[in-house]
């Protein structure tokens, strides 16, 4: 079980909206390369970066894109981060550098740590941020409080809800 603050609030987000947030991190993120250069790959830390990884490298022409598998999370229930699929070590180098780590979040920010130990000069970037987290990331669009769940549009359907003033 999670020994964190219970999440209080929800950030719903919506495909276009995590659209046009991962947009403007590609968009912070041009040119920021080794030497004020472009980046050399992409690599998603799966699942939840993924889709905001392809927008980063299809807005950046970035073609080489590879991805690190962390599981940390069973529904809101944190346990100890682990790999379970590594990147090619070519793309890697020794130590990331110009790599650009994305992921959706950083929460408490473990999911980095560890990725940041394996690969200390690579670049790591988020779409959201909580508070605890902020610190192992490098560049993050939007920030949210920590009592926060973020919910992405993947894991959420269109559902009816009823009326405010309901037929009982
Ligand atoms: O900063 P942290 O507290 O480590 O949490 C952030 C990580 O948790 C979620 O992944 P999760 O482990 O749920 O896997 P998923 O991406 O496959 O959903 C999220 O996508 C981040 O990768
Ligand atoms: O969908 C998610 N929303 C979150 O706020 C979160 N924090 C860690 N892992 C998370 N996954
Ligand atoms: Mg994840």
């Amino acid at each position: 079980m999670s020994d964190r603050l219970p999440h209080e609030k929800g950030f719903h987000v919506s495909w276009d909206q995590i659209h046009r947030d991962a947009r403007a991190l590609a968009w912070r993120l041009d040119g920021k390369g080794p030497d004020g250069g472009a980046w050399r790959s992409v690599v998603a830390i799966t699942r939840g970066g993924m889709a905001p990884a392809m927008i980063v490298s299809r807005e950046l022409d970035i073609r080489v894109v590879d991805t690190i598998s962390v599981k940390s999370y069973n529904h809101q229930d944190q346990s100890q981060p682990r790999v379970i699929k590594a990147p090619q070590a070519e793309i890697m180098g020794t130590d990331g550098e110009g790599v650009l780590v994305v992921d959706d979040l950083v929460d408490t920010g473990k999911t980095l740590e560890l990725v940041r130990k394996l690969y200390p000069k690579a670049h790591f970037a988020t779409v959201y941020a909580k508070p605890a987290g902020r610190a192992m990331v490098d560049t993050y669009i939007t920030e949210v409080s920590q009592d926060t769940w973020i919910f992405f549009p993947w894991d959420m359907a269109l559902q009816y809800v009823q009326p405010y003033r309901g037929a009982d």
